[in-house]
């Protein structure tokens, strides 16, 4: 062999050495993941992820097997982190907000079905999001909340109280539609129809379709799926999704177009959509390039699915806490009883300052079943090292709010329903607020967290003002025994129970009816 090709071998022999060991070094090098259940060889954890049921139950159990309150899950390459503790939600999502603000990748609903305009499934690495982002949070501050809204709330929960004089066997359905009515009034100033209402049922369509487009798991998986042809054998998730589109892009235009035609007719109800529409100093969007109306149609059609079943939620968990700690109720009743001079007159917001426990009840609800128990996943932005371990870029990452909500360690035996621990008391300091964890974290923190907070208030006390809540009795006086079930599959609500609910006085009746 010539020399000259010898020292060619040798030179490549030395480089390809060098580069194994520099990688063999890096990888060595390269902090380990969070501690995660035992691995299978070709599916990794993908059997070890909860996906139905009591979700945050299940969480919880395994990060306890593992002693860990962080737990990695390794799906087939794609990282899953579920972190259990605040400190550790606190830590990643609070003070590294900037690492871990994106929202996972939805190729079905957000490039397929076109929901990109959703701010809560919009990803944090765009002008759009930032824009969008920036609106609401100013709209749906507190002042603005008290300013704009409280009068409509008001009106809100008076027709709520009448709804249940006439008919309390169907009081979900009135509380249900108590919160469509509210979102509806606030974003595009539109009564909506008890019994069926245009606007609605489209957006209830979209609704149905979003939960459909979950079934298609295998396009989650293989994103690269996308591209293929819609008449492909495999390929109905295509079909779907183009059908589905066309509901998507009807629920962003059609209830716009109907504000503006109003508006053009002179017969708007003043609202977020027409307030922004006519004020340009309110939509500032001109530094992102993007169209003005545009970011206002995202911001509108974001809140319906965000705000409606969310607050409804937690208003039947009020329910049921309140038909299972009679105690509760009757302490909050007797606060009430005092603010309002015997019941002589409804509870109004400028009371809440004189109503402790009841601050403390409504928060206690919050604890007890938190209605976004696992929140939304965020992304990781970035490659980020926490407690000496990686977590890799695009890692999706779940804060388990109900985990902890039931910290026995920060909650005493949370499983009971105890209001009284957000009291301070001498020589013991109240529980820290769950707030700081059931609406979510850092820069995706919930932007209509003050305006659930002030219906949830003004509800909660106008019913127990009015109503006293009971259980169902049989004939012979002994409660009847319910089996109620808190969050299946979709739903975190508590399911279908039966409750009474048996006005105060013949006082109170005539009170409600006067408002109505
Ligand atoms: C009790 C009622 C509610 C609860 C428990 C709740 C909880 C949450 C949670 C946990 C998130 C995800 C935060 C995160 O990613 O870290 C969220 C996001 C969001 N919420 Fe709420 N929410 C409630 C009511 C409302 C209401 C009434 C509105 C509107 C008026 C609203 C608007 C939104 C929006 C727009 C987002 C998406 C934010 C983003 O992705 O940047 N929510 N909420």
């Amino acid at each position: 062999m010539e020399s000259s090709t010898q020292t060619a071998l040798a030179l490549a022999s030395a480089a390809a050495l060098s580069l194994f060991i520099y990688n063999h070094n890096q990888r060595k090098r390269r902090p380990q993941l969070p501690p995660s259940p035992p691995q299978s060889f070709l599916f990794g954890n993908m059997k070890d992820v909860p996906s139905k049921g009591d979700m945050w139950v299940q969480h919880r159990d395994i990060a306890a097997k593992l002693d860990s309150d962080w737990v990695n899950f390794n799906m087939m390459g794609s990282k899953l982190l579920v972190l259990n503790s605040y400190e550790a939600a606190n830590d990643l999502l609070n003070k590294r907000g900037a690492n871990s603000s994106g929202r996972p990748r939805m190729v079905m609903l957000n490039e397929l079905m076109g929901w990109d305009w959703n701010l809560s499934l919009m990803d944090s690495e765009n002008d759009r999001f930032v824009a969008v982002r920036r609106l609401l949070t100013q709209q749906l501050q507190t002042s603005v909340v008290a300013r704009s809204y409280h009068s409509i709330m008001r009106q809100g929960v008076a027709s709520l109280l009448k709804n249940l004089l006439d008919d309390p066997k169907d009081y979900r359905r009135y509380f249900r539609h108590m919160n469509s009515w509210l979102i509806m009034m606030m974003v595009y100033g539109h009564h909506v129809d008890p019994t069926d209402d245009k606007y609605v049922n489209l957006i209830t369509s979209a609704g149905e379709t979003a939960i459909e487009a979950h079934g298609y798991k295998l396009i989650a998986l293989f994103p690269s799926l996308k591209h293929i042809p819609e008449w492909f054998p495999g390929a109905a998730f295509k079909r779907f999704a183009r059908k589905a589109r066309l509901v998507s892009e009807k629920v962003r235009a059609e209830p716009h177009d109907m504000v503006k035609e109003r508006m053009a007719a002179g017969t708007a109800v003043p609202c977020l959509t027409s307030m922004l529409l006519e004020d340009e100093s309110t939509v500032n969007v001109k530094t992102f390039g993007l169209d003005r109306e545009e970011i206002i149609k995202d911001c509108a059609s974001t809140l319906y699915g965000a705000g409606v079943d969310t607050t409804f939620f937690s208003l039947m968990v009020f329910v049921l806490c309140m038909l299972r700690n009679p105690e509760a109720q009757r302490r909050a009743h007797e606060e009430l009883e005092l603010v309002t001079n015997g019941g002589a007159r409804l509870p109004d917001f400028s009371d809440r300052p004189n109503m402790p426990y009841i601050e403390a009840l409504l928060k206690e609800v919050s604890r007890w079943h938190p209605t976004a128990p696992i929140g939304v996943p965020h992304r990781a932005t970035k490659d980020d090292v926490y407690r000496d371990r990686l977590i890799p870029k695009d890692t999706t990452i779940i804060a388990n709010a109900w985990a902890m909500m039931h910290d026995p360690a920060v909650y005493e035996s949370p499983e009971l329903f105890m209001p009284e621990r957000f009291l301070s008391r001498p020589g013991k300091a109240a529980k820290p607020d769950p707030q700081r964890a059931v609406f979510g974290f850092g820069r995706r923190i919930c932007p209509g967290r003050h305006f659930a907070d002030a219906v949830m208030w003004l509800t909660i006390v106008s019913v127990l003002a009015t109503f006293e809540i009971l259980p169902p009795m049989d004939e012979n006086g002994n409660e009847v025994e319910q089996d109620i079930s808190l969050g299946e599959e979709w739903s975190t609500a508590p399911s279908t129970f039966k409750c009474t609910f048996k006005p105060r006085s013949e006082d109170m009746v005539k009170l409600v009816r006067m408002e109505t």
